[in-house]
């Protein structure tokens, strides 16, 4: 998968969705429809996305006993989106299970969906995983740790914050895909993010594409923050 700047369309609608992305003109981005979008509009908005010409992250985070993944994923492939997901915690034999779903589901002639897992979220800090979530090694190993167990279950990458990239790529390859959330510029809020990181560290840490929500879709100028973050990613702008 090549360098990518996805957007998260973390809109309640598809109204404020079209809205939203009219302040790009005709330039199609990639784009990431996660539970707010999907579960309101549902694969019409999938459609939508696709007649416009982008490309698409439906960031579902699927986590249920492999059987359903599997017959959920055959759906979802069949949207004919980009890159999926489910939470690796799900282990091996539901990661295998999605993917055959997704070879199931995928339109005829189409390479099936890139298949990511997430490894811990990006809000989760050591401290709550350690107390709350009750897994007691250190952050650094457990993403390392569920980024091995996707490889092997056959994952194409996992969900991960940058600073754990260079750690994953040396265990599973420099091919392994290293999607990350939890971007911010230096002024930006962290809100809910933990393990954040500026766009032109994570080019430096080697991520494969970096997920961008609230730092563009609610400045107050979304395209021309699009732009200058695309360029720090780049590295066009220093
Ligand atoms: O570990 C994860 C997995 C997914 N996300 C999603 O990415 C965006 C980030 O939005 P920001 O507004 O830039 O914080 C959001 O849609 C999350 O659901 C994540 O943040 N961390």
């Amino acid at each position: 998968m090549k360098k990518e700047l996805i957007v998260a369309l973390d809109f309640p609608n598809l109204l404020d969705t079209k809205k939203f992305l009219e302040q790009f003109g005709d330039e199609p981005i990639f784009v990431k429809v996660g539970m707010e979008l999907f579960y309101q509009e549902g694969p019409a908005v999938i459609s939508y996305l696709k007649e416009q010409g982008h490309s698409i992250f439906l960031d579902l985070k699927l986590h249920d006993i492999p059987n359903t993944v599997k017959s959920a994923m055959r759906r979802l492939a069949s949207l004919g989106v980009d890159i999926v997901n489910v939470h690796a915690a799900g282990g091996t034999k539901m990661m295998e299970s999605a993917l055959e779903g997704l070879e199931a589901g995928a339109p005829s002639g189409k390479k099936r969906p890139v298949c990511i897992g997430v490894t811990q979220l990006t809000s989760t800090s050591e401290e709550v995983m350690r107390n709350e979530i009750w897994i007691n090694q250190s952050l650094d190993e457990v993403v390392v740790y569920y980024a091995k167990l996707a490889s092997a279950s056959g994952l194409d990458g996992v969900v991960c914050s940058s600073l754990e990239v260079p750690f994953i790529h040396k265990a599973c390859g420099e091919d392994f895909v290293t999607v990350t959330p939890g971007i911010r510029l230096p002024n930006d809020e962290s809100s809910d993010q933990t393990r954040i990181v500026t766009p032109e560290k994570a080019r430096e840490l080697g991520s494969t594409a970096i997920v961008v929500g609230r730092s563009i879709t609610r400045a107050n100028e979304p395209l021309q923050i699009y732009q200058q973050i695309k360029a720090l990613w780049e590295g066009v702008i220093a």
